[in-house]
């Protein structure tokens, strides 16, 4: 017999499922993403640490859990709630069921939901606290949910960086680069160590002296979780990393991070993007690209507007949200989307190359001091 779940929402909508993962209660920020595939990617991903995930996906768990499908090294998600749950799983390299790598690391999670409804609840009454049970009772559930902090002001980056300092790739190559780890997705490092780039990933508390100490060629400022607007150590280390001239690149709390930096404010979305195919145009070269997307704050369009040092590079075309940005007297830019895309079109990895060779004309032709 499958155990009673409930879903609770902030606003009070209660929903009734069965238990999946780990026996328990959580809660936290309720988000979906659309992705068809990759959730032990995203279940991975620090940058949903705090937030319980809705996969839209209608069966979630059919091809089981693979280690090597990891983006860091333990689930990171809040709670999990889905339409059908998958125990039986197919494919001959898995190393287990979803069900038992849920339920080791301490997801407690919700199935049999109706998905469409939910999350056409989310789009329209916007993100909001959620907390999932498979041992309280409703009323219980309600003075519990209480209890879950507001996305708003909170800094959760501290909480999944590393602890100590680690190198990925050839110690001997050309081109060094200092990684912020605010919650850094792996496949980020792989991208760029597999391009022959010397990566050496800090914690996110670093001080700019010290990273520059390792005299890095560029910076790399990393994905993460929470709200980028309180974040002032930060916001600190990428305006000393700029002043340094040397070049820089963001994605998604990086890029929310080089706009605080430059004097642009960030806002919490309605429910903000995440998923595989969100359509979005680079305005340098008029092309369109698909990418993958997990981002609640944005960064201010109005703001972008007063500050002419800053060139708005990509756009969404679903809402026309900033998706990327250029710093026009310095070596830097961003986006808000991923272009690693673990899980995700690889349709951005060419913003990895773009890095590279703007790294590469700063060490043939230095304009740093
Ligand atoms: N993937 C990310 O880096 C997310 C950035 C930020 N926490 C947001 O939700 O917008």
């Amino acid at each position: 017999m499958q155990k009673k779940a409930y879903l609770l929402l902030e606003d009070g909508l209660l929903v009734e499922g069965t238990a999946i993962g780990k026996i328990g209660t959580s809660g936290g920020e309720i988000c979906f993403n659309t992705g068809m595939t990759g959730y032990q990617e995203i279940y991975t991903d620090p940058s949903y640490y705090g937030q319980i995930i809705v996969n839209t996906n209608a069966h979630i768990g059919n091809y089981g859990a693979f280690d090597a499908e990891q983006e860091s090294s333990r689930p990171m998600i809040s709670g999990l709630v889905v339409n059908e749950f998958a125990h039986e799983f197919s494919r001959k390299s898995a190393t287990g069921s979803l069900q038992q790598y849920l339920e080791s690391r301490n997801v407690v999670g919700i199935a049999n939901i109706d998905t469409r409804m939910l999350v056409r609840y989310i789009r329209s009454k916007g993100a909001m606290n959620a907390i999932i049970s498979s041992e309280l009772t409703p009323d219980q559930l309600k003075a519990e949910i209480k209890k879950v902090p507001s996305m708003n002001g909170l800094e959760l980056s501290s909480l999944v960086t590393t602890k100590e300092a680690y190198t990925v790739g050839d110690a001997h190559a050309a081109i060094k680069v200092a990684v912020l780890d605010l919650g850094i997705k792996q496949s980020i490092v792989t991208n760029l160590a597999s391009r022959g780039v010397f990566c050496k990933v800090f914690p996110a508390k670093t001080s700019f002296a010290e990273m520059k100490a390792w005299n890095p060629h560029g910076y790399f400022i990393s994905n993460g979780p929470g709200d980028p607007s309180v974040m002032t150590y930060a916001i600190e280390t990428v305006k000393q990393a700029l002043d340094s001239g040397k070049p820089l690149f963001g994605i998604c709390l990086g890029h929310q991070l080089l706009a605080l930096a430059s004097g642009i404010s960030t806002y919490k979305m309605h429910h903000g993007h995440r998923g595989l195919n969100h359509p979005v145009k680079n305005l340098v070269t008029g092309k369109g690209e698909m990418t993958s997307q997990n981002h609640g704050f944005s960064v201010n369009e109005k703001d972008i507007e007063k500050n002419a040092n800053v060139m708005v590079t990509h756009v969404h075309l679903n809402d026309n949200t900033i998706m990327g940005i250029r710093l026009k007297d310095r070596k830097a830019f961003s986006v808000q989307y991923h272009p690693e895309a673990s899980p995700g079109p690889h349709d951005s990895r060419y913003l990895f190359d773009e890095f590279i060779e703007m790294i590469q004309a700063e060490i043939a032709e230095p304009v740093t001091a």
